[in-house]
């Protein structure tokens, strides 16, 4: 029984395959390096190194191994990239994953975790944000990550395979043991962009919008730890074991934090000071997204550890540090 993990040498994969691993799971790796790092593979752990999008590919390593689950990462993410490319997401993030599928029939893989995003959610009017809200995308990078969960929507309905879909809010901090964490160059989110600035990486942080309906006119994000992330992949692929239906979740935890308290929070727990330059609003920024986690909470055995910013940004920091010293290759 092996748990296939597509995009295993990423940034949340590779949490979530320490995560596997740590308790004993038979793991193999599929990734090809595009933004991912053959470092973060922990021992023991294959890592094969291909494009999920290869069905000769995707057949001989599901031959090989009899595939539990497929726990899939693999994809585009810089949502301003997908705007000027459309097309190269749509087929990395929607037609690959048609792939992948195709394969997960065909070798009656049982199980499917897919990644999911709060972008098909769009710009939502009502916030904390349920699982029902009005799936309204705004980016290339929504649309492809929602065309995907609608086609394994279809899928599981025609064929024995069961699924869980994660939609992840606002991902962030490093593995608290200092095994992995966010390498990716040329990095947009909030909290590595700070703490590239604390670390002296980068020269100052810039504040998208200071006029917004918010308690300090800047944006609200529902920040959550990754190893808390990488802990509800593993509850969903219990959930699914024991035979439970599966079903989209929300992955936050629940409350957000501006971009103000983020670079306070990044300034106290470094103690240097970040130059902060205020500027225009982000296109396609929503002023807050903030999760509702009930039904993650209600139905999946998970308990968040590490719900706390400063913990999350002590770790994100903890791991550029270790970048500035010694880069990932
Ligand atoms: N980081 C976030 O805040 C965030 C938020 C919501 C959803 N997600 C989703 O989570 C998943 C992982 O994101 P991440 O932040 O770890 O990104 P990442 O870029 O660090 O990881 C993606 C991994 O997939 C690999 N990959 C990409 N295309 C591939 C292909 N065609 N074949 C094989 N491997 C391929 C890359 O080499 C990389 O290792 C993505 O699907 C992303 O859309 C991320
Ligand atoms: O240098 C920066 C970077 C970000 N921000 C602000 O910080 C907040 C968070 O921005 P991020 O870029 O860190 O994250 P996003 O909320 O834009 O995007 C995240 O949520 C999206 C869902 O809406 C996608 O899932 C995406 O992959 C994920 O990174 C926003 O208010 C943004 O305007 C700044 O002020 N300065």
């Amino acid at each position: 029984m092996t748990v296939l993990v597509t995009g295993g040498a990423g940034y949340i994969g590779s949490h979530t395959v320490l995560a596997l691993s740590d308790r004993g799971e038979d793991v193999v790796v599929l990734d090809n390096l595009s933004t991912g790092f053959r470092s973060v593979i922990p021992e023991g752990v294959e890592l094969v190194v291909g494009d999920i999008g290869d069905r000769a590919l995707l057949d001989s390593v599901m031959d090989r191994y009899e595939v539990d689950a497929v726990i899939h990462f693999a994809g585009s993410i810089v949502v301003p990239d997908s705007v000027t490319d459309p097309l190269g997401y749509y087929l990395n993030n929607t037609v690959k994953t048609r792939e992948l599928l195709a394969a997960a029939v065909v070798h009656a893989v049982p199980r499917f975790i897919f990644s999911s995003t709060a972008a098909v959610y769009g710009m939502p009017e009502i916030v904390p944000v349920t699982e029902d809200t009005v799936l309204a995308p705004i980016s290339p990078y929504g649309s492809s990550k929602l065309m995907t969960e609608w086609m394994l929507r279809d899928t599981a309905a025609a064929h024995p395979l069961n699924y869980v879909a994660l939609r992840y809010f606002n991902v962030a901090g490093a593995d608290p043991q200092g095994r992995a964490g966010q390498s990716t160059a040329r990095a947009t989110h909030l909290i590595k962009v700070a703490v590239e600035a604390a670390t002296g990486a980068r020269d100052q942080v810039s504040i998208f919008g200071t006029d917004y309906d918010t308690p300090d006119g800047t944006g609200v994000r529902d920040y959550i730890h990754v190893s808390d992330l990488a802990a509800a992949h593993l509850a969903a692929l219990d959930h699914l074991r024991a035979g439970e239906p599966g079903g989209v979740f929300n992955c936050g935890y629940g409350h957000g934090a501006s971009v103000r308290q983020v670079l306070d929070t990044v300034q106290r727990v470094s103690g240097q000071r970040i130059d902060v330059r205020e500027e225009e609003r982000r296109a396609g920024d929503p002023a807050s997204l903030v999760s509702d986690p009930s039904l993650l909470r209600q139905t999946l055995d998970w308990t968040p550890q590490l719900d706390d910013l400063a913990v999350i940004v002590e770790h994100a920091l903890r791991w550029e540090q270790r970048l500035r010293q010694r880069p990932t290759v």
